[in-house]
This record gives C-alpha cells, structure tokens and sequence, in this order.
C-alpha cells in the first residue's frame, strides 16, 4: 500500500489541505504502507520553494512524515516521455485554437443549445495542415482524446461513482511551452510510483474521471488504484478555503497557540461519528478508518478546535511542556495551573502571579476584610489545607460566606477573578507575596 499528499507549494496549508494530509498519512500508517509527499510545482510562476519549506515544517509540526520525498520539477523528463507515449498511441494531439476562438466555439454551441464541449476540431487536422500551422509560427498545446466510455469506481467515502468521458471536454495535458498540467503529471506519478490510495479533496471528482483513462492509456492497471474523496471543509461561515487566499493556515493556528494534537485530533474526527478526542497522528493511526467520514460538507469549528486544544493542555505532563514554560517554572506550578488554560501563552501570568511580582486592585470597601485576613494568615509552612484553614477561621469570625468571602481573597492574591484552585496557589505563592498583596489590595 502506498499513500501520497500532494500540495502545490503556492501558498500555506490550510486545515483542508491538513485534514487531506492527515487522512492520507493515518491510512498509510494503519495499514502499514508507505506515505510519499509529492510537491506539485510545475506551475513555475506561482510555486514558491518558500512555500515549499513551509509545507514541510507545517506537517512535521502536525506529526507527520514522510517516506519519500519527490518534487515534480525534477520529473520533466518523465512527463515529456510519457507524452511521447500517448503520442505514438493516437491519444495525445496537437491544437492551435486560441482562447478567443475556444471561446467563440463555446458560445455558439450554448446558443445552439448544446453543452459547451470541445468539438474536436483539431483532431480532424491532417499531417499537412498540421505541418502548416507550425511552418506559420504556431506552437501547438495537447489535449488528451478521452475514451468514449463511462468510468465507474467505488469511492471508500463518496460510494459508487462515476464519470461519463463524453460529456467531458478533452483535456489539455501539455502546454504549448511544453510544460505538463497538473492532471497529467499526477497520472504520472501515481503510475510510476505504484500508489495504491489516492485520497483528496472532492474538487478533484471529474478529474477522477478523466485520470482514470489516461491511467489505463499509460498502461497502468486501475484495479490497483482506490479512491477516496472527502468533503470540501470550509470555514466556520460555509466559505471556501484556499491557499491563495491564506484560509485558516497552519501557521496561524500553531502561532495562536493551538497543539498539534488538538489539531490532529479535532480533524481525524471530523465528519465522523466519533467523539474527538486529541492526540497526535500516530495514536489517532490506531482508529483511523476512512469509510467512517461522512460525504456530507464538514466545518472547520474553531471552539470545538479550542475545547480539545483545553484538553491537550489540562492533560499535558510537565517534562512536555518544560521548553515551553517560563525560565524557573517547576512542577508544582505547571501542575496547578494548566487546568485553567486555553492557550499555552496563557501560561506566563500565571508564572508571575505565582513566582513573580503583581499589583494587585486596591478593593475599595474591602479594606477591613482585608486586613482581617492578612492578621489570620496562618504561619508557613503552607500546604494543601492552609487554604481550608484559613478561610474557615476567617468564614467564623467575619459571617462572611461564599463569593463574598472568596472573591476579595482571590483578587487580591491574583488580581483575577477566576484562576485555578487557591488551596493548590496559596502554598505556591508563599506567605510573603500573600502578606504584601493583602495588604495593598486592603489600601492600607
Ligand atoms: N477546502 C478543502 N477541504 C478539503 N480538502 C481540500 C480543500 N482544499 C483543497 N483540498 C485538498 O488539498 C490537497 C492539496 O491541494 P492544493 O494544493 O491544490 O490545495 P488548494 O487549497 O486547493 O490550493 P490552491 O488554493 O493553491 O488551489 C488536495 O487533495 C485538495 O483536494
């Protein structure tokens, strides 16, 4: 079995494009085959190698990798022999209609109110008129003669298919500079690389079609190819994602502060039934079944993204997390605090709060209260049930009770309203910085 991911390096990955890769890769890992990335550059004028580093960096990030790494700007050769090919078969021929002319052809055929398909004009040429139009000038571009037959296959995730060839214009696989189309060299390479799987976006279901027949043309045999299309995944709205028009990217999402294993995790569920549960790819490769994904649009949810990105964190064991934390962060400190975080970045008041210094609201009308339990704070050692302790002292000789007890504390010890569980902070933040904030949050 052998899987591919195939971007063309024009801009940065989006959670479509991921969710692609990811589905790819975990069907390659679940049954032990081999997972190639495969750069789609021959569009010379929009590829970038930037783009192309990107890529790479965002899967990596992602927990991804690759047997195999192949760009098709190395493969001219192969493309221009496998045109050669179809040449000498009478399945690839020379064209010389212009733009205006394919578009004048298109609306006459509208208005006569037939589909507007090539007529095939060309093909009608004769070696003379073809010798003609090149001793004139004119450099012909290709189009592939497609099969007059109806391409039938399973789709492990859209079911039974199929695409009627006839009602399909023939398709330009090489351009008059002779560069190759993207829908030839991906027949190409799938050929010549023995891919078993092709899993992708459902934008590509005619070209299905269509690659099936110059599959069969080049020789390959199509019952060792199976395809699965997913969804179009959109935005939260229902709009359309694209590279190009820098849709939900990776990069923004890791720069926001989202774990690749909420990430991972959030789009190995999507369009299932199952409940998503983060993890990184090669735990998700475990459950990962692709008849499960629904052919129905999938959204790109961002809370449900956010919920399991809480998870991964409230989860998340210290020795993890240590590169990431603040200089002279410890255990004791990461432990109390990451139930409480969305985002990592999140993090670093927590740090100052516990181990560094704030200021924390003077409380107006506060100030006796205050000064009450800054004369009960009980002496250290602290531990778990000085919290208890001393709030219980301060509920009896106060009457106070509830938030009106505990909210004054926790502002004045944090400066928040809401944070992590004080009888774990208390000990942390130790009797000194407890005594000063006490103090001047009493305004005294
Ligand atoms: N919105 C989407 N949902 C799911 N898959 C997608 C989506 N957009 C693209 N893909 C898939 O991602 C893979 C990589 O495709 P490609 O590099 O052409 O991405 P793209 O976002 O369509 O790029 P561009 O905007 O440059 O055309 C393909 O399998 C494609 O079907």
């Amino acid at each position: 079995m052998k899987l591919r991911f195939a971007p063309s390096p024009t801009g940065l990955l989006h959670v479509g494009n991921a969710r692609v890769a990811l589905a790819n890769w975990l069907h390659a890992r679940r049954h032990g085959g081999a997972f190639i990335l495969r750069l789609d550059d021959t569009d010379l004028e929009r590829s970038k190698p930037e783009f192309a580093a990107a890529i790479e960096e965002d899967l990596r990030w992602l927990g991804l990798d690759w047997d195999e790494r192949v760009a098709q700007s190395d493969r001219l050769d192969r493309y221009a022999a496998a045109a050669e090919t179809l040449k000498a078969a009478g399945r690839l021929y020379p064209c010389f209609e212009t733009e205006e002319e394919l578009a004048y052809k298109r609306e006459r055929r509208r208005r006569e109110g037939k589909p507007p398909l090539y007529d095939r004009e060309a093909l009608r040429m004769t070696p003379d008129q073809i010798e003609r139009a090149i001793a004139n000038g004119k450099q012909p571009y290709w189009r592939f003669k497609l099969a007059p037959r109806t391409v039938a296959w399973h789709d492990l995730v859209l079911g039974e298919r199929s695409v009627k060839l006839s009602a399909i214009s023939d398709p330009v696989l090489v351009r008059a500079d002779g560069s190759p189309l993207y829908t030839f060299t991906s027949v190409v390479d799938d050929l010549d690389m023995a891919i078993t799987h092709v899993i992708r976006g459902e934008d590509h279901v005619t070209n299905t079609g269509i690659q099936l027949d110059l599959f069969a043309a080049l020789g390959g045999n199509v019952m060792h190819l199976n395809f699965a299309h997913l969804p179009l995944l959109t935005d939260q709205d229902g709009g359309a994602l694209s590279k190009r028009l820098g849709s939900i990217s990776l990069r923004h999402l890791r720069k926001d502060g989202i774990e690749p294993a909420a990430l991972a995790g959030y789009l190995a569920a999507l369009g299932t039934s199952a409940d998503p549960v983060p993890g990184m790819p090669t735990a998700l490769a475990q459950h990962w079944d692709i008849t499960r994904v629904s052919h129905a649009t999938a959204r790109f949810d961002t809370r449900q993204m956010l919920a399991l990105n809480r998870r991964v964190l409230h989860d998340a064991p210290f020795d993890a997390m240590r590169d990431r934390l603040p200089e002279g962060a410890d255990e004791a400190w990461w432990l109390a605090i990451r139930g409480n975080l969305d985002l990592l970045r999140e993090a670093r008041p927590w740090f100052d709060i516990v181990r560094g210094t704030i200021v924390p609201p003077v409380q107006e009308g506060e100030g006796d209260f205050l000064a009450a339990a800054l004369a009960a704070l009980p002496p250290e050692p602290w531990d778990g049930t000085t919290w208890g302790a001393w709030t219980g002292a301060l509920k009896a000789s106060t009457g106070r009770k509830g938030k009106a007890l505990f909210l004054p504390l926790r502002l004045a010890l944090t400066g928040e309203e809401h944070g992590p569980d004080l009888a774990t902070l208390l000990p942390l933040i130790g009797r000194d910085r407890a005594a000063l904030r006490l103090r001047l949050s009493s305004g005294a």
